[in-house]
């Protein structure tokens, strides 16, 4: 006797506007019931977090199941069924296209799930209307992602952490009070990555070494913010990169600049350190007496930006107390409202 087996095949579909745990747990739930999930990212142009990026961090989120499978659709279709006529035929064509075989079950937490089985014939399985599980939504988040926190996964979280960038011209001490500033809001820092390159590769800094930095630099940010509470302290970052490349080399690497035309790329604050310390020679420091120069340089540079900075100067002990008065006054309302 042969046994027919009938292999299901689950999808579900959403804006994943960002993605939150409620999804996750959607999608996993579904996945336990069937033997291959699709899972449709839909984006379209007009959404306030672009479709790559969505798509990028459910894949992450999933790479770990086998059976689940993210596929991003870009199909600029309505949105609701009063939008459109053929609504459903739009959305039937959309499915066919784009899910790799056909499905026996929709799972949504939707009611809207119920009029797709009866328009399209697929069965519908509602899991969790209420959100009881992980009571949570894209919106709420959209709106407050740091009352949200603890609902939003690791891959989306550098999406929303505020950066503060420590700059200022050579030895004023911006190293050390990084550091001292991730210890005080409990987070982490990021040090100069140029810094270490210049330290350990090149015995002449070259043009060249820019793109080394920028590379290295945008990679161990990436892992930083992935780990950070809320707020990242970077020691330096791509603008400043950028704006170093113009001023000694008078050029910047074409992809540095594409980059940092991204509104990621801007920090939330810099803190800008005036170099009224004494200057060390420690051998990697070369422009030690222009070190006025450099500051009003950058100082230019952040306000030509208009990127939102804090002037910091002193001790080391007026510094620190000046930079947490800083984030406390500038960052942290931010993330208490929202
Ligand atoms: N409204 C309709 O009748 C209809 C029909 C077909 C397609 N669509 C399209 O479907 C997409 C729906 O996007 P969206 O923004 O509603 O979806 P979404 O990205 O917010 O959510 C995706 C899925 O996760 C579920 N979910 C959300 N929070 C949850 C939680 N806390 N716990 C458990 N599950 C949770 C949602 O109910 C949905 O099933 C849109 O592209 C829309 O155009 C809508």
């Amino acid at each position: 006797m042969f046994r027919i087996s009938i292999l299901m095949i689950g999808f579900t579909l959403g804006k994943f506007l960002p993605p939150h745990n409620g999804h996750i747990h959607l999608i996993r739930e579904g996945a336990r019931q069937v033997d291959r999930m699709y899972v449709l990212m839909c984006s379209i142009e007009r959404e306030p977090i672009p479709g790559y990026l969505r798509h990028h961090w459910m894949k992450k989120i999933f790479a770990d199941d086998p059976n689940i499978q993210v596929i991003h659709v870009t199909d600029e279709n309505p949105q609701e069924p009063i939008d459109h006529p053929d609504f459903w035929r739009i959305w039937a064509g959309t499915f066919e296209r784009n899910l790799p075989e056909k499905p026996n079950i929709f799972f949504s937490s939707e009611t809207y799930g119920f009029d797709l089985e009866r328009e399209l014939g697929i069965k519908h399985i509602l899991i969790d209307l209420q959100r009881n599980t992980i009571p949570v939504s894209a919106r709420y988040i959209r709106q407050e992602p740091f009352k949200h926190w603890e609902y939003i996964p690791a891959e989306v979280r550098p999406y929303y952490v505020k950066k503060i960038v420590l700059t200022g011209p050579e030895s004023v001490g911006k190293s050390v009070l990084t550091e001292q500033l991730a210890r005080h809001f409990q987070t982490e820092w990021l040090p100069e990555y140029g810094r270490t390159y210049y330290e350990e590769k090149m015995p002449h800094f070259e043009y060249m070494g820019i793109s080394h930095i920028a590379g290295g630099h945008l990679m161990l940010e990436e892992q930083a913010l992935s780990k950070a509470n809320k707020i990242l302290f970077l020691d330096t970052d791509l603008i400043l990169t950028q704006i170093w490349s113009e001023i000694y080399f008078n050029q910047c690497p074409d992809w540095i600049i594409e980059v940092n035309h991204q509104p990621r790329q801007r920090a939330a604050l810099y803190l800008l350190l005036k170099p009224d310390l004494p200057w060390i020679d420690d051998g990697t420091r070369s422009y030690g007496h222009i070190r006025e120069e450099q500051f009003q340089t950058i100082r230019r540079e952040l306000e030509k930006r208009r990127m939102k900075y804090v002037i910091i100067e002193g001790d080391f002990e007026n510094r620190l107390a000046q930079a947490i008065t800083a984030v406390e006054r500038q960052i942290l309302p931010e993330i208490r409202n929202s």
